[in-house]
């Protein structure tokens, strides 16, 4: 996961100049925080009463204080206890908040209710005043001042990590670890530790810039460093008195603290995008308008017109490799040599064993294919253009509107926490200007396609049975009447009666739409249902292809026919009776 988070945290800093410049101007000062006693022997300490309060100049260059004491000197030294206190109170504050939230979490219980109970305490008092009151009842100093940071801080750790870990104590894996009987601290350390780092770091980054201003905050209040150390809060407070004739004694220290913060809530953000796997972050989304002009050019592919290319998908000679050197797969072929064509209006089935390649191909087909795999040989073309040469900003311009998938688990591709209406709105707004009106009217006409009753708009996923869960994902999928729809074993989780209903559903709407449909599946009986074609891999290879009732009643590959005698039921005919 670092490796991909890495890649995404470079790829949008690279994208963005607010973020570089603030990188750039903080690693100017970090540089020059940890190298103060080489850039000047000058003490940040030693008084010369005959310059005292002198404006910046040439040699003083962010002018003196009230003792005579060089200021910029005082703020690089500064800035070494500043950043270093609130560096070692992130640690502190992350170790004890992540291990009480995840004790809290996993064990539940009494461990759970007390600890619960102590948060809500300490989260009741205002942070600042609690580390007021116990950095003063320590008595001032650097040691006091870490600790009564740590200690106004963790809670608020604790009970997001808790959270967390009681989500990711649901996970499979965590039952399954448990049942496996693999030991609780491995399970704590291997499993819900490992899934934690991601939302960890996006809290460090996001509460640096908090810590920093409480740090200074508190030596503001004369409970930090004692003087004559600086530190910029207690530099801020020195230059009080004097700030109507010797601006630069504040405004030295405030622009410092005022540029750190925003850097590291600047990069909290970008972390927590990178994390979260959100593709832009900062000015290249504000600064750049949706390109329409692919898009237009594709939608004008896509669209039924006399002279638009008779095929929806067209992949040949197509190969998918692990192209990344780090990866222990390096050099593995995925997909291998693969031709598969998908006119328009036709159903297409692909079909294959688990690990054949399927979801691979499909993945590719939604411009999806991303490190460490890469389409190394061939060529793949959408409506009659070159999709290979498309940009994740283009692919995102046809996603969802040229092209859509329908896929395996419904529970997935809805959000919990939506009404299934509004979804649906969202695929639509998404990609197309309409009014309100508009949509209201659209959204009840595609329910109605999808044999859903309009209550569904107002109510959430859970209140939906499987087969109707599928239905709203389908909604979703056709809603913007695509021109190719992507079914990756759309039935899978659904008894035997709902799934035919599904297909039925799904063939109904390819003949209304003239859609083409590419239909993935590893159950031949699913696939004979709404299959004019079927396309068998293999390992990577397609092994045969054909008209469907050819290819289940006279398959020339042993692996086909091997599949076909496999099949319950054994013919076609049989199948097309149930
Ligand atoms: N990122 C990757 N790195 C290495 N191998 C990969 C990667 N992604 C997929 N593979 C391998 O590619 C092969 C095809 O995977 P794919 O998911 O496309 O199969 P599938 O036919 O869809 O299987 P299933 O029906 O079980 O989902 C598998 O052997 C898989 O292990």
């Amino acid at each position: 996961m670092s490796d991909r988070v890495l890649r995404r945290f470079s790829g949008s800093l690279r994208r963005d100049p607010v973020g570089i410049l603030l990188l750039a101007i903080v690693i100017i000062i970090a540089a020059a925080v940890m190298a103060a006693p080489l850039i000047s022997s000058l003490s940040p300490v030693a008084t010369d009463f005959k310059q005292v309060l002198l404006p910046p100049n040439a040699v003083n260059w962010l002018g003196t204080d009230d003792f005579g004491r060089d200021v910029f000197i005082r703020l690089l030294y500064g800035g070494r206890t500043s950043l270093m206190v609130a560096a070692i109170a992130v640690v502190i504050v992350m170790s004890i908040g992540v291990t009480v939230g995840v004790v809290a979490g996993y064990f539940g219980g009494v461990v759970d209710l007390v600890v619960t109970k102590v948060i809500d305490v300490l989260l009741a008092f205002p942070r600042l005043v609690l580390a007021i009151a116990v950095a003063a009842l320590m008595g001032g100093g650097m040691v006091p001042l870490v600790i009564a940071i740590s200690v106004v801080a963790w809670p608020a750790y604790a009970r997001i990590i808790r959270g967390f870990t009681l989500q990711v104590s649901q996970e499979g894996y965590v039952s399954a670890a448990r049942c496996l009987g693999t030991p609780t601290w491995r399970i704590l350390t291997g499993h819900i530790a490992l899934n934690l780092i991601g939302p960890i770091l996006v809290l460090a980054m996001l509460d640096i810039g908090n810590l920093i201003l409480a740090v200074s905050a508190l030596s503001f209040l004369g409970l930090g460093v004692p003087p004559p150390a600086p530190e910029w809060g207690a530099m801020l407070n020195e230059g009080r008195g004097s700030m109507e004739i010797a601006p630069w004694l504040v405004l030295a220290p405030g622009l410092a603290i005022f540029v750190v913060v925003l850097a590291a809530n600047y990069f909290g953000d970008i972390v927590r995008d990178s994390v979260e796997g959100r593709p832009v972050h900062g000015p290249r989304n504000w600064l750049r308008l949706p390109s329409r002009k692919r898009y237009k050019s594709v939608a004008v592919a896509s669209g039924n017109s006399a002279a638009s290319p008779a095929s929806a998908l067209d992949l040949q000679g197509l190969c998918i490799e692990v192209t990344d050197r780090r990866s222990p797969f390096f050099g593995k072929r995925i997909l291998n040599d693969v031709s598969l064509n998908v006119g328009r209006g036709e159903s297409v089935g692909l079909i294959g064993e688990s690990g054949s390649g399927k979801s691979t191909l499909a993945a590719l087909a939604l411009g999806l294919t991303r490190p460490p795999l890469a389409l190394t040989a061939g060529r793949a073309r959408l409506f009659g253009q070159d999709a290979a040469q498309w940009s994740w900003d283009d692919w995102q311009q046809v996603r969802g509107r040229t092209v859509s998938l329908v896929n395996q688990d419904p529970l997935s591709a809805l959000n919990p926490v939506l009404r299934v209406g509004d979804q649906i709105r969202e695929v639509m707004l998404t990609h197309l200007d309409m009014p309100r009106a508009a949509v209201e009217d659209r959204l009840r006409e595609v329910l109605d396609e999808v044999h859903l009753p309009e209550r569904v708009i107002r109510q959430f996923p859970h209140e939906l049975s499987g087969g109707m869960r599928q239905r709203a994902v389908i909604a979703m999928a056709i809603v913007n009447k695509p021109a190719l729809l992507i079914a990756d074993e759309p039935t899978t989780a659904l008894d035997v009666s709902t799934q035919i209903r599904i297909l039925d559903l799904l063939r109904d709407l390819q003949d209304r739409y003239g859609l083409a449909l590419l239909f993935v599946s590893h159950d031949l009986r699913v696939v004979a249902r709404v299959a004019d074609r079927v396309v068998i891999m293999r390992s990577g290879e397609v092994v045969e292809s054909g008209p469907t009732a050819k290819v289940f009643t006279a398959a020339t590959h042993p692996y086909t026919r091997e599949l076909v005698t496999a099949m319950p039921g054994r013919r076609l005919q049989t199948v097309k009776a149930a």
